[in-house]
């Protein structure tokens, strides 16, 4: 259950990877785009999953038509203002958006740092709309090499002041983090708060890897590091924060089931895991539903899906006095 007392946080969430099926289907029709379907139902199956998929790669197709559509800079700004609307409605008090600029930019060949301006923006326009704290995680699709990341960054630093970190994405099997070290030392110098996919497709050696050599504070999935003792001992002593998925990990096939994920044994081991949803809509799952049915299905106690909760602010790339002042405001 969700403790409607606390504050109640998402940290792994792809704006890239939430965008509305109306929104495809309406930014389709703009740009004179031909989609694989004209009617939602129609559409759903192209850009959601409807059952698990044999591996990440599989999984990452679906989010494809979502970039496909974006025709202009405007589409950027609404799917950003979009995404603000749905965590708010979905109930949540603070979250952290990424996206992969280079991503967004590549079928209409937009303007990288535009992307990340028109996404800085349509946040905006969506804070003022919704009772909600956002912030921004810059991510560097690592699916298209070093280069192309390489541009990311420079649009991301290009408006360092609306992004608060730097995550690493895509096919981590075929692009290991030891590709993207200058990249991390050039985000580190910068002031971006760090947090890396790894332990998903990869093994326990991924994780240390972007702990050691990206400078990773936080692990997107970080799956695998029940495989690894001294690294679980590791994360718990040095407080490096996991932003598990579960769902997301059934569907891409990370793991084969709910009752034989890792999240109930990282936070028996001290570690800050959290709740988190990863694409809610090619997912077809909000945060809710990780609370209240894939939680329990992973064998975590109320008690432990309370912990979880609480450890969503207290590992966000927030400040303590920002953190007090979403607490008080949750509590009053
Ligand atoms: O679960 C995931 N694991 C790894 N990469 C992901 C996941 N979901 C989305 N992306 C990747 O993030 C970028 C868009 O934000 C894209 O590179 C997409 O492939
Ligand atoms: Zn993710």
């Amino acid at each position: 259950m969700i403790d409607t007392r606390l504050p109640l946080t998402d940290i792994h969430r792809h704006l890239d990877g939430n965008i509305r099926a109306q929104t495809i289907l309406d930014l389709g029709r703009e740009f004179n785009l031909s989609l694989p379907a004209t009617t939602l139902e129609t559409l759903r199956p192209h850009v959601q999953v409807t059952q698990n998929e044999p591996d990440l790669v599989s999984f990452l197709q679906k989010l494809d038509w979502g970039v496909k559509v974006l025709g202009s800079l405007d589409a950027c700004r609404r799917i950003a203002r979009e995404n603000v609307e749905d965590a708010a409605r979905a109930g949540i008090h603070y979250t952290e958006l990424r996206f992969s600029p280079g991503y967004m930019a590549m079928t209409h060949n937009l303007p990288v740092a535009g992307v990340v301006e028109a996404v800085i923006d349509g946040i905006k326009a969506g804070c003022q709309q919704h009772d909600i704290e956002v912030r921004l995680i810059g991510i560097m699709s690592r699916t298209f090499g070093e280069e192309a990341c390489l541009r990311e960054l420079e649009a991301l630093l290009a408006h360092r002041d609306g992004i608060t970190a730097l995550d690493l994405a895509g096919d981590e099997l075929g692009f290991p983090g030891s590709q993207f070290l200058s990249h991390f030392t050039r985000a580190r110098d910068a002031g971006f708060r760090i947090t890396v996919h790894a332990g998903e497709a990869a093994g326990a050696e991924s994780i240390w890897q972007a702990i050691r050599e990206l400078g990773a504070e936080r692990i997107g999935h970080g799956v695998k590091a029940i495989e690894d003792a001294a690294l679980m001992d590791f994360l718990a002593e040095h407080q490096i924060g996991i932003e598990s998925c579960l769902t997301s990990n059934i569907q891409t096939s990370t793991v084969a089931q709910l009752s034989n994920h890792p999240l109930v044994t990282f936070l028996n081991h001290g570690i800050l895991a959290t709740i988190n949803t990863d694409d809610p809509a090619v997912q077809g799952i909000e945060l809710a539903h990780e609370y209240q049915v894939a939680a329990p299905q992973a064998g975590l106690s109320p008690q432990q899906i309370r912990t979880a909760q609480e450890n969503g602010l207290k590992i966000a790339f927030l400040t303590e006095a920002e953190k007090a002042k979403i607490r008080a405001k949750v509590a009053a």
